[in-house]
């Protein structure tokens, strides 16, 4: 969908992305994740032209982006970003609608677009769709702001920190939120981060900058398990790696399905993260396991965590 071929852009003296390769595949949920300053934002930018790059070549659909005009390449492409970017003086269903506004839609296809979208954001529709952006709050805003980019269906989103001035709580409900979205829609997303736990929740594939240039490319599991270089481990935080691979893994696939055990059951879709805090906290060995509807499945044991790290590369 989206391919760099040694890409580079420079701001004065400074290289902010490297001779970059990439190849972005379509449908896939991409993350970009580094330090601050390692090229992310710039990375991103460049995709729908809020940045030009200086050499290399970037196609989208095949074509050199050049060849595209800019105003094209953005209604194709959502962009979503961490201050929201929403126009103060306009109401949250005019914010919504701009992209589908520009494309002509009717105002009753627009109407249904936006409560569509702020209900699948957790937004009453006739409660928010008439309030301007300083009647809601930082998390709501974010929630319009991830509606706009979706709302004319576009083939790609280019998300950069779109939740990162957000508590941890409401931070969580939008990931959970965007990875539905993903799964549903099978749409192409980039996401940029800078926080670990974010990437691996969300990513198929994890690119890791350094300094402008590729540090890694890879599923999670792998960037934790195989890291690269010093620097990528120490950057996926080498003392929690075990327990971060554990957080990529589901109870599901631990079951040993018929037996039972005592003490409060932990759910299927639990991570196995969340199971090895279960076993810590009721300070028992096996614990039984139950369905979305708490029916009883089985039960899983200590030991079965163990398996994780090494089938994680399987
Ligand atoms: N418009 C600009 N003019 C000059 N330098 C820039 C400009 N945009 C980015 N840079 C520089 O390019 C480098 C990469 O910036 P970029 O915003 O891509 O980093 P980032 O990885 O997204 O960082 P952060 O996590 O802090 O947002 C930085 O050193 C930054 O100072």
């Amino acid at each position: 969908m989206i391919e760099f071929q040694q890409v580079s852009k420079t701001f004065g003296h400074w290289k902010a992305v490297d001779n970059l390769s990439l190849h972005l595949q379509d449908g896939e949920f991409t993350v970009l994740i580094g330090p601050s300053g390692s090229g992310k934002s710039t990375t991103l930018k460049m995709i729908n032209r809020l940045v030009e790059h200086d050499s290399g070549r970037i196609l989208f659909a095949g074509k050199e982006i050049r060849s595209f005009q800019p105003e094209d390449l953005r209604r194709r492409m959502g962009y979503a970003i961490q201050s929201n970017g929403l126009f103060p003086h306009w109401t949250v269903e005019e914010n919504i609608g701009t992209v589908p506004a520009l494309l002509k839609w009717p105002k009753s296809r627009i109407a249904d677009r936006v409560t569509e979208l702020l209900t699948l954001l957790d937004l009453e529709p006739n409660r928010y769709r008439g309030r301007y952006p300083h009647e809601l709050s930082g998390g709501q805003q974010q929630r319009v702001g991830v509606a706009r980019a979706l709302a004319a269906d576009p083939e790609i989103l280019l998300m950069d920190e779109p939740f990162g001035a957000l508590d941890p709580v409401t931070r969580a409900a939008l990931q959970k939120e965007l990875a539905r979205i993903h799964q549903r829609s099978g749409k192409s997303i980039v996401l940029v981060t800078h926080d670990i736990d974010e990437a691996l929740l969300l990513a198929d594939r994890i690119v890791l900058l350094d300094k402008g240039r590729i540090a890694q490319v890879g599923t999670p599991q792998r960037i934790l398990a195989q890291p690269a270089s010093d620097f990528v481990a120490d950057f996926v935080g080498r003392s929690e790696v075990g327990i971060k691979l554990l957080g990529l893994q589901t109870v599901a696939g631990r079951v040993r399905r018929g037996e039972t055990a005592a003490g409060r059951p932990v759910p299927l879709q639990a991570s196995l993260r969340e199971a090895l805090s279960a076993f810590v906290a009721q300070g028992r060995g096996s614990l039984p396991v139950v369905d979305e509807h708490g029916h009883a499945v089985g039960s899983i044991h200590y030991a079965d965590l163990l398996a994780a790290p090494a089938e994680a590369l399987a």
